[in-house]
């Protein structure tokens, strides 16, 4: 709602209630047009301020009316009708203006921020564009190019540059709306043409085609795939070249278009699903808002390879000190140096000074006595790792929580390593630590929940989306992960090439492909885990049984590849090649090719055509129908949690909301109708075979994913 009062005599003072972000909900709205009425018709009111409780002024329309009937007054008319007053009205902007809530400020004749406040038009990021007249009043108030930027990256300015790009009149450091009020007083016989915005044209820019070309080429590169920055650039442009008005109309269209389009949903899906993915829960019943996170005051690292290294990094920038330790000492000298170098590029990039003083390193083991948790991160082999928290166990003080980073390998058992499991916690960052924004928190069947919330609130404060899942091998990501790659084999086998399967899943919106991604990662990693779960070793690629393992398909091709130290970017040649070991850009490679051919004639395998639909169907679905057997098995809570990994961990396209979103958006019925086609088809493929949950949310008539949980819990009660 908006609350009235009249202040310091003249001053008609309206006040946006709607905690936490005051949101421009229907009530809220309703509140604006009755309040700003009343201002205007009361006679003893000279001009107006609009502000918001909490110290925030508007965090935008209400997300969660998105998917609704909307009701309520809507915003534009609304906005126009305090542009079109004839007393001036001064936006006290605190905290945030976001969206509808700056579209709203844009509207007022003058606007005042506090130094701390952000302003922006995120719209982009939930799909849609600035439709309250932000895309055509922001170009006529701060020129074209600016606006662009603003309004299709969607980034959030400071008040210092929203009042050098002239979107705010004056910053304070003091009271803002005691600053208003005073601005307000000083401008109320002051004529109001030249404030309103949409009186004025667009400052003209030197060259308009270009600019919106070289603008367009941008956003098609980076949205891969993404509609909302595309019509971002079509709108701005009407602003540019049309009148207010007529731009107003196409501001409309483009964003009738957006806003019942399958990604404005997947978007807004994730804006919740981010969020919800904190309020976290354990099978046992513990939960987010009943565990109690420790204190974590000096943390320790051990193992100072590439991800120990990031580890390290994301811990110190958190304000932690950081113990790192790695036997070797001239390892050590080299990591100390990588991170030290990764700390200054950090501290430059935020222009903050570097924290190098936080990390100490160590050769030995001993110096992580005191530390509050300790990362483990050494090789990713069992033996060790069991060896190393025997040691942890030894030489910590009582109550140390020892975390491990593994991404495939059992938490219950490098737990039963030590005198107290209830203390161990697996936490999977993934490469570069400290920048990508994902982590699992992998709880075991006797991690305690004061464990598991601490090391969601430790992710949290490195910035991460920390999610909390379910100890099995690969946990959530790597698990899915496998029956997505091992199809994409399955289909170099059948017809397919490398750059085939990556153009389809890249034009699907993935930033790279498979075969790229393993290029990349390294193939040697997944030979590794294949050799020691005796699925490879040498010579077993050869002969009929080559293509069978442990009663199953099976496809050596990856293994063959390794077998002739082809492991990808770092050999210069893996699926693709390079032109020299370490580069990055890859290249169809002929000899492959040929390799694939001479494979399949010796397998008696007859290459056929396959499309791209072939591709996502087989790929996509099979990695899907993984996530409903995590779901059915309890490993993660919900849908949420699955899509949220893929999102920040997998590359997954946000605007595709994830695995399990966009399994509902294909339609249920359609996946489960095709993975029972491909497993016919490939009867020796068990990933093909659909789950039983994705059975039964069928025969449950497909509910939208956020009831999914009911179906869920019921499949689990009866297993
Ligand atoms: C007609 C169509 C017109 C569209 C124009 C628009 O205005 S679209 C909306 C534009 N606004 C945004 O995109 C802002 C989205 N919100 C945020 O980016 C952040 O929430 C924040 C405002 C920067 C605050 O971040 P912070 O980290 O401090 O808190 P949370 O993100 O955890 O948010 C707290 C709770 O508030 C809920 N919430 C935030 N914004 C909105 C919103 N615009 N509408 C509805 N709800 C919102 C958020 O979901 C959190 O709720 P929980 O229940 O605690 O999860």
């Amino acid at each position: 709602m908006a609350q009235f009062t009249r202040v310091s005599g003249s001053v008609g003072l309206i006040s946006l209630k709607n905690p936490p972000v005051n949101a421009l909900s229907a009530v809220v709205r309703q509140g604006i047009v009755d309040t700003v009425q009343r201002a205007l018709s009361d006679p003893k009111v000279k001009s107006v301020v609009i502000c918001g409780q909490n110290g925030i002024f508007c965090g935008g329309a209400d997300i969660k009316e998105f998917g609704t009937a909307m009701s309520g007054p809507p915003l534009v008319p609304m906005i126009h009708a305090i542009e079109a007053a004839e007393k001036p009205v001064v936006a006290a902007i605190e905290g945030l203006a976001l969206g509808g809530g700056l579209e709203l400020a844009l509207g007022c004749h003058y606007r005042i921020a506090h130094s701390k406040a952000r302003l922006g038009l995120p719209e982009v990021s939930l799909g849609l564009l600035p439709a309250a007249g932000g895309t055509q009043r922001l170009p006529r108030l701060i020129g074209v190019p600016a606006a662009l930027d603003l309004i299709t990256t969607g980034r959030h300015v400071t008040a210092a540059e929203a009042l050098k790009l002239g979107i705010v009149d004056q910053v304070t450091d003091h009271n803002t709306v005691d600053a208003a009020v005073k601005f307000a007083l000083s401008v109320r016989e002051h004529s109001l043409n030249a404030r309103r915005i949409s009186n004025n044209l667009c400052p003209p820019p030197s060259d308009l085609d270009a600019l919106f070309e070289g603008a367009m080429q941008k956003v098609r590169q980076t949205a891969r795939g993404a509609v909302a920055p595309v019509a971002c650039v079509q709108a701005v442009r009407a602003a540019a070249t049309m009148p207010y008005t007529q731009g107003m109309e196409r501001e409309k269209e483009l964003m009738a278009t957006l806003f019942t389009s399958g990604q404005a949903r997947a978007l807004q899906y994730c804006f919740f699903a981010q969020r919800a993915v904190g309020r976290w829960s354990m099978p046992s019943g513990a939960r987010w808002d009943t565990s109690k996170p420790r204190p974590i005051h000096k943390a320790a690292v051990i193992g100072l390879g590439t991800m120990g290294r990031g580890i390290t990094v994301a811990l110190a920038q958190t304000g932690l000190s950081v113990v790192a330790v790695e036997t070797q000492e001239k390892q050590l000298m080299e990591a100390k140096q990588a991170v030290s170098g990764m700390l200054k590029r950090g501290a430059k990039r935020r222009g903050v000074a570097p924290v190098l003083d936080l990390v100490s390193y160590n050769c030995n083991l001993q110096a992580v006595a005191d530390a509050d948790l300790v990362i483990e991160a050494v090789f990713e082999d069992m033996d060790l790792k069991k060896k190393v928290f025997q040691q942890l166990s030894a030489v910590c003080k009582p109550g140390t929580l020892l975390c491990t980073n593994t991404s495939a390998l059992d938490i219950d058992h490098l737990a039963s390593q030590t005198p107290n499991p209830e203390l161990v916690v697996g936490m999977h960052f993934f490469a570069p630590a400290h920048v990508m924004k994902l982590l699992e928190v992998v709880y075991g069947s006797r991690s305690s929940p004061q464990v598991v919330a601490t090391a969601m609130q430790l992710g949290k404060k490195m910035g991460k989306v920390s999610v909390a899942v379910g100890n099995c091998r690969g946990f959530v990501g790597n698990r899915m992960l496998k029956p997505y790659m091992e199809h994409a084999f399955f289909l170099l086998e059948d017809g397919a090439t490398p750059e085939l399967v990556d153009q389809a899943l890249e034009e699907f919106g993935f930033a790279m492909g498979v075969f790229r991604m393993s290029d990349l990662s390294g193939l040697d990693v997944g030979w590794r885990v294949r050799k020691e779960d005796g699925l490879a070793h040498p010579g077993m690629a050869l002969g009929q049984a080559a293509r069978v393992r442990q009663g199953r398909r099976y496809s050596p091709l990856a293994d063959l590849l390794c077998e002739q130290d082809r492991f990808g970017q770092k050999t210069g040649m893996g699926w693709y090649q390079y032109d020299k070991p370490g580069g990055r850009v890859s290249r169809p490679d002929p000899w492959l090719h040929s390799f694939l051919e001479e494979y399949r004639a010796r397998h008696g395998l007859v290459a056929r055509r396959i499309d791209h639909q072939e591709v996502l169907e087989r790929c996509l679905y099979t990695m899907i129908n993984e996530g409903f057997r995590i779901l059915e098995d309890g490993i993660a809570a919900g849908p949420e949690d699955i899509d949220m990994i893929y999102v920040f961990g997998y590359g997954w396209p946000r605007h595709r909301g994830g695995p399990m979103f966009y399994a509902g958006m294909v339609g249920l019925e359609r996946v489960l109708e095709r993975l029972e086609h491909y497993h016919q088809a490939h009867p020796d493929v068990p990933y093909l075979q659909p789950c039983n949950l994705l059975r039964r949310l069928v025969a449950s008539g497909s509910p939208p994913i956020h009831r999914w949980r009911e179906v869920i819990k019921k499949v689990r009660s009866q297993l």
